[in-house]
């Protein structure tokens, strides 16, 4: 299940720590969509994306916006409807965010959850109160008219997830109210008249046994949308909105062969082909193979036109010395601007006397989660500073290219799919920007990175021999470059480093478990590499979720 619960892991103070600020925010999307969306009012949740992940579900476009958005600003988007979030502050309370009544005045469709319900009561003239009679978790439901909008042909008990303190005790008027539990006597209403409902718990979470159908009963039915949003539309917009965004201007595609630059790429070559260029930077912190893969099968497989940059050098002198997992990240985000920026001016080169179009854009492969750890959400905490987001440099003068950034991975699988990226493409795991420099704890030297490559070259070689690789997500490899511990091999003492291995299994990376790989394949991975990579007398086994672990360890 997705949720948004890692970005609110309360990071223990270090005064070596590079601290994120508020610098470190990102700006919001520059491509937006062209079919009217329903808005998620964020109240300060942990599933605001996860609403609107289920909305995409129910074949609906959507968006999160801030509570803190005037109603003129939502109504200017022209929503086809409006879903409230949940939240962490009660509605009666001296600063807790309120809900505007004009918002639900305007004619458009409002669906409240929890915190969100809560607040249209309020608004509407009804009363929230602590009763004491607090759910949290699986609770029975007694719907009490399964013809309703919300519940048509749904059982009259349900389980639905609860998690409030607060409840309503007196509806509005006006409001039928068609679900009651021990804790919530209204926990449902719905007034198809003004086209407003609301329950007290969260339909998004799996947990919900309906729901699904209720949110889509609420968009469907109460909101009357077509739900004709698929992979296919949302090509088509995504394709529209970047050819609106570019114009003639010349672009560069910072192509990594990965997923999802694989997607962007695809998605700007259909939009303004012959105007694109990619530019895969090889930045010495590549697997073993890595740079040859994406230089000849990537480009077999798809014909981009790709430059390929030997940075190496580069990276690895700016790196030098530097153990702080930010302010790698940070310098690694610099770095690849950098590359790129030579690039333009390289191509702007090229082209000079057939083509006057300067480069201006350059398209990233950002994802949704890359967005929200860098602290991109809506009051989110940085986790740390993707590289493509909060490590961009400040005085970056390109503008992004973006057309991912509000969705998750398996979302951008769907869409690469319907573009026909090759399904070898679309599959791969995912590898992150900064590469080994964030797998390797300590600071990077030529030296560190071979003994890492070694080992992840083995790992990688040994779960795809096993046909585990559909199962895991990813498995970084770590190496404890810091870390030395006692070994003996060939009768003698060796004083070697740790290598870490970290399958994980998920949905999205927002959420992970670790991989429970079979003892024989760890056996003989941890057997390899141990043999084969003298500088390491020891593997370990990283058996920690997401939260409160990340997948990668810097
Ligand atoms: N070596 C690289 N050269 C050029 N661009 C890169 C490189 N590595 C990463 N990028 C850029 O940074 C973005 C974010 O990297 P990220 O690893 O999240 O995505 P990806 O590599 O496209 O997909 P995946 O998550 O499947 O690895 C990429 O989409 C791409 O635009
Ligand atoms: O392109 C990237 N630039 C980055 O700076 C970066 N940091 C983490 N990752 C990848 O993101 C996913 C979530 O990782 P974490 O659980 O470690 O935050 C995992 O898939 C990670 O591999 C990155 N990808
Ligand atoms: N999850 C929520 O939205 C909770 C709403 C409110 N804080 C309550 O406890 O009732
Ligand atoms: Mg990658």
């Amino acid at each position: 299940m997705t949720d948004a619960a890692a970005t609110d892991v309360t990071q223990a103070q270090d005064d070596d720590r590079v601290e994120a600020t508020d610098a470190d925010r990102v700006e919001a999307p520059e491509i937006e969509l062209q079919a009217r969306p329903v808005l998620v009012v964020d109240f300060g949740a942990q599933y605001a994306q996860l609403i609107a992940r289920r909305v995409r579900e129910a074949n609906v476009y959507s968006e999160v916006v801030p509570h803190s958005m005037p109603v003129a600003e939502m109504l200017a988007k022209d929503p086809a409807a409006i879903v409230l979030s949940g939240g962490p502050s009660s509605v009666y309370e001296e600063g807790a965010p309120s809900l505007d009544p004009a918002l639900l005045k305007g004619g458009v469709p409002v669906f409240g959850m929890c915190y969100g319900f809560q607040a249209m009561v309020q608004a509407l003239g009804g009363t929230v109160a602590k009763t004491g009679l607090g759910e949290y978790g699986a609770t029975p439901a007694r719907v009490t008219d399964t013809a309703s909008v919300l519940f048509n042909g749904q059982p009259d008990e349900q389980s639905v997830w609860m998690s409030h303190g607060d409840s309503v005790t007196g509806a509005p008027e006006g409001m039928r109210v068609t679900a009651s539990t021990a804790g919530a006597p209204v926990a449902a209403f719905e007034d198809d008249e003004r086209r407003l409902y609301g329950v007290q718990w969260h339909p998004e979470v799996m947990h919900s046994t309906f729901g699904q159908r209720v949110l889509e009963n609420f968009l469907w039915r109460g909101a009357g949308i077509e739900g004709d949003w698929t992979a296919a539309n949302v090509v088509d917009e995504l394709v529209e909105a970047i050819r609106q965004q570019v114009g003639e201007s010349r672009v560069l595609c910072a192509l990594s062969g990965g997923v999802d630059s694989s997607v962007a790429a695809a998605l700007v070559q259909k939009a303004v082909g012959d105007q694109l260029t990619c530019v895969f930077v090889d930045h010495g912190l590549l697997r073993a193979g890595e740079a040859e893969q994406v230089e000849k099968d990537f480009v077999d497989a798809t014909g981009v036109d790709l430059v390929v940059v030997d940075a190496k050098d580069q990276f690895l002198s700016a790196l030098a010395g530097v153990s702080d997992p930010e302010e790698k990240r940070k310098i690694i985000g610099r770095e690849f601007i950098r590359v790129f920026e030579q690039a333009a001016r390289d191509i702007v080169g090229e082209h000079r006397g057939d083509n006057d179009h300067p480069v201006e854009f350059l398209v990233q492969g950002t994802l949704y989660p890359d967005v929200v750890e860098s602290g991109g959400g809506t009051g989110a905490a940085n986790i740390k500073s993707h590289h493509n987001v909060g490590g961009l440099p400040e005085d970056l003068q390109f503008k992004l290219v973006e057309p991912l950034r509000s969705l998750f991975k398996d979302e951008v699988r769907q869409v690469g799919l319907e573009l026909g990226v090759p399904e070898g493409i679309v599959w791969r795991q995912p590898f992150p920007g900064p590469g080994l420099g964030i797998r390797i704890v300590g600071d990077v030297t030529a030296e560190r990175l071979e003994v890492l490559r070694a080992a992840d070259a083995i790992a990688r070689e040994e779960l795809t021999a096993a046909g585990l690789d559909r199962d895991i997500w990813q498995c970084p490899v770590v190496l404890l470059a810091d870390v030395r511990s006692v070994g003996v091999q060939g009768d003698g003492r060796t004083y070697g480093h740790p290598i870490v291995l970290r399958p994980v299994s998920s949905e999205d990376a927002m959420t992970a478990d670790w991989t429970r790989v079979p003892y024989d394949v760890l056996a003989k991975i941890s057997t390899r590499i141990t043999n084969e990579v003298r500088e390491v007398n020891r593997v370990v086994l990283d058996v920690t979720s997401k939260p409160p672990g990340t997948i990668e360890w810097e």
